[in-house]
């Protein structure tokens, strides 16, 4: 596995990523807002999106400070179709391009036993998967023209089931199926789009800090480590990306093999007293 890294670190040229045109969603904080940083350290055009307008503009000063090639904003939810497009149109209009989209946006959602609220679902849905299909079905063309990547940020908790996130996890199993399958069209069709599923462990960002410390007892692994890692496996056009390797790629090797050992181990992990402290 170091073996691996050591040599996907040498292959890896930052230089790859020289006045490429970008798209990061959810980038105003977390690991969005790190991966911005990254790329506009390997000078790429950067658009960055989220609600929250300030917290971009501010993203986007210090975009053009590390060296970006140009770093602009726009702002909305993605729990709006026309807006998910609205986004590609804007870098179309921009750049006149695209190069890279990176899809990592999630909306709200609670920490805790399913209450039973579907209608939470339907709307967790829309955000975290439809606008991320919805935005690929937009930059596909522009994405064709260049031969570009298709970057779509899951977790561990799209790969097997957890406790304590079913609506959330609903939505990510959902990304798998959606990208996996296209990805297997696209080698059929010859189309030269490359798709990097992105299957994170716990990672210390301010959002998953605050939500499941009291509950969940493993550190939690560095935010700007895995953004470099994110894009490194979308620029070496790898299908998926494991973040941590060893909190995720073992895990899974053991899902198909042994189960019911895998959901042991992950309920020794889960401390469900925490739950109601984290409600106070
Ligand atoms: N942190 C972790 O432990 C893990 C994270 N991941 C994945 O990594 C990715 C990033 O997570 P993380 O950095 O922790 O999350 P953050 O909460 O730090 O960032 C989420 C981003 O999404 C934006 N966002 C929230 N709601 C909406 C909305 N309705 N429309 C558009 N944008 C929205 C937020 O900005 P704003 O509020 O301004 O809209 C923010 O920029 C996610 O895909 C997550 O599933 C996977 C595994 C573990
Ligand atoms: C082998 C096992 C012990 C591994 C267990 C891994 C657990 C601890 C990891 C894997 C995926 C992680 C969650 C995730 O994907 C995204 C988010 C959203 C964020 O805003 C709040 C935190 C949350 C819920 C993470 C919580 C910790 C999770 C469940």
């Amino acid at each position: 596995m170091a073996c691996t890294k050591y040599l996907s670190n040498l292959l890896f040229d930052l230089a790859m990523l020289k006045g490429k045109r970008v798209i990061i969603t959810g980038a105003s904080s977390g690991i969005g807002e790190q991966m911005a940083y990254q790329l506009a350290k390997m000078g790429s055009h950067i658009l960055i999106t989220a609600r929250t307008e300030e917290k971009l503009k501010k993203v986007a000063e210090k975009c053009t400070e590390l060296g970006s090639a140009s770093a602009y904003y726009i702002h909305g939810s993605m729990d709006n179709m026309t807006f998910a497009k609205q986004v590609v149109h804007e870098a179309e209009r921009l750049f006149g391009g695209l190069d890279m989209l990176i899809l990592n946006h999630i909306g709200y959602t609670y920490f805790g036993f399913f209450d039973g609220d579907v209608d939470h679902i339907r709307k967790l849905l829309e955000i975290n998967f439809l606008s991320y299909a919805t935005m690929t079905v937009e930059a596909l063309p522009m994405l064709k023209a260049s031969g570009g990547n298709i970057v779509v940020v899951s977790s561990f908790a799209g790969k097997v089931g957890l406790p304590l996130t079913v609506p959330y996890s609903t939505t990510k199993f959902a990304l798998d199926g959606f990208f996996s399958s296209l990805r297997m069209e696209f080698y059929h069709q010859k189309v030269n789009v490359s798709i990097t599923l992105c299957v994170l462990s716990y990672i210390d960002t301010d959002t998953a800090l605050n939500t499941v410390s009291r509950v969940i007892q493993q550190p939690a692994a560095p935010k700007e480590e895995c953004a470099y890692e994110i894009i490194k496996g979308g620029a070496m056009r790898q299908r998926e990306v494991y973040y941590q390797y060893e909190a995720t790629k073992i895990p899974m090797l053991m899902r198909d093999w042994a189960p019911e050992l895998l959901e042991y181990l992950v309920l020794k992990n889960y401390n469900v007293d925490g739950l109601s402290k984290n409600k106070e």
